[in-house]
């Protein structure tokens, strides 16, 4: 199960937090996250281990994007802040786009993420 991780700057706190209520799940062996570049680094400070890629707005989001297209994500968790404008609001665009080209769940707030998660916890 690989999951990538992203969240704007107005919700790098948030993507903390969502994932320290499910450390239980974060931590089994067959569970890999990875996550833009600065996003990584605050999850990394939180204890989890993760692949940082590049920093959204060079490319990372279009890294993720590449990686969902390829088939090698289960899960993408995207913490948008819609109250934010982002130059790279094009990577953002299509990354949200390829995951529903190619089917995979998507969430883009906590609400979303939590039921995406707590049905692995079912699986
Ligand atoms: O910009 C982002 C998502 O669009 C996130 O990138 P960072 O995790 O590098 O801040």
């Amino acid at each position: 199960m690989k999951i990538a991780l992203i969240a704007h700057d107005g919700k790098k706190a948030d993507m903390v937090h969502f994932l320290s209520g499910f450390k239980d799940i974060l931590h089994q062996a067959d569970v890999e996250l990875v996550a833009t570049g600065t996003t990584g680094s605050h999850i990394q400070k939180a204890g989890f281990e993760v692949q940082r890629l590049l920093s959204g707005p060079i490319g990372g989001d279009a890294q993720i994007a590449a990686m969902a297209a390829q088939k090698e994500l289960n899960m993408v968790i995207f913490f948008r802040d819609p109250l934010d404008k982002h130059p790279h609001e094009p990577d953002v665009q299509m990354l949200m786009r390829i995951c529903d080209v190619h089917n995979i769940p998507l969430a883009t707030n906590p609400a979303s993420a939590e039921l995406m998660f707590k049905a692995l916890t079912q699986a």
